[in-house]
């Protein structure tokens, strides 16, 4: 799409004899959330170092913002945090952090704004070689936003946060996607990007297998809902008669329905009248759709 910050069209490359990547094309959009899963060996470091212009492809072509990843155009715009920051150790982080300016050609007035924004401007003045994993994570954030990116690259932003800073992370990730970044988030943590991105890129053996929202994901992947039906009094055992249910409790039946039965046996259950006291739905998660995806169960 022409608007695009990031083009990777038909993407391939060999290592040895294994193909890393085999035909991938995803385009990202300024202001969107993109996650990118795969299992271990998947290929996501790989492709994201090819959009950094750090390893070369064998096929296909990349484009950042119009221009070849690595070039100097490419840089200014792109943004990369990888899983494990590495710093001065001696550094302070108003240091680190005012020393990237300079390269960056940033405003370094702001380099106290962003300390503050992730969390760290009662450390600045302390030695990086002090900070926790989580700390030398959020001044990697700060790294990033300084540059004020169009292209954002997260490596497993969140590995070794705890809950509030993974919360804060993905609340400043929003208001990058905002400012119309468009981020790219390499993670397996699953729960964290179901509600906080806007499309879902899974890798498998070097090939995309799925890059959709996570509503279409669900609906192509056509996995169950499963609805769980509370009897009153004793109606559990004809409920479950009736529906071909199963019990699992004293006084419930869970039922799994594809997408297109669900509002029939919706209706079915509504018909039974009292003897339903209540229905919960729970649809499929991300989990559920990695696997379906990543296991080669849509195919
Ligand atoms: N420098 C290298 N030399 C040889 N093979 C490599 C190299 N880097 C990666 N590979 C191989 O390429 C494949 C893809 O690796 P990559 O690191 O891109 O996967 P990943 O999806 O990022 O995995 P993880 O989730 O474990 O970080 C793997 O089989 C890996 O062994």
């Amino acid at each position: 799409m022409a608007d695009s910050i990031l083009h990777i069209k038909n993407a391939g490359k060999s290592r040895g004899a294994m193909r890393v990547l085999e035909g991938v094309s995803l385009n990202a959009e300024p202001g969107q959330r993109i996650a990118l899963l795969g299992h271990n060996g998947a290929g996501k470091s790989t492709l994201m170092k090819a959009v950094l212009g750090l390893t070369t492809l064998d096929d296909g072509r990349i484009t950042v913002d119009g221009a070849r990843p690595g070039s100097a155009h490419a840089r200014t715009v792109t943004a990369y945090l990888p899983e494990a920051v590495a710093f001065h150790k001696s550094l302070t982080g108003r240091e680190q952090l005012t020393l990237f300016a300079r390269l960056a050609g940033s405003d370094m007035a702001q380099v106290a704004g962003y300390l503050d924004r992730v969390g760290i401007a009662d450390a600045a003045d302390r030695r990086i070689g002090t900070y926790s994993k989580g700390m030398r994570q959020r001044l990697g954030l700060a790294q990033v936003l300084l540059g004020r990116p169009k292209l954002a690259l997260l490596d497993e932003p969140t590995s070794g946060l705890d809950p509030i800073s993974r919360h804060e992370l993905y609340a400043i990730i929003d208001e990058m996607a905002a400012h119309g970044t468009a981020v790219v988030i390499a993670s397996h943590t699953l729960t964290e990007v179901e509600a906080r991105t806007d499309r879902i890129a899974i890798l498998r053996d070097g090939r995309l297998v799925a890059d959709d929202t996570l509503d279409n994901l669900t609906l192509r992947a056509g996995l169950p809902t499963r609805l769980r039906v509370r009897a009153h009094g004793d109606a559990a055992a004809r409920i479950a008669d009736e529906t071909g249910g199963t019990r699992v409790n004293g006084v419930s039946v869970d039922l799994l329905c594809t997408p297109d039965r669900k509002m029939a046996e919706l209706r079915r259950l509504s018909a039974m009248g009292e003897a339903v006291a209540d229905i919960e739905m729970h649809p499929p998660r991300l989990e559920d759709l990695y696997r379906h995806y990543s296991k080669g169960d849509s195919q």
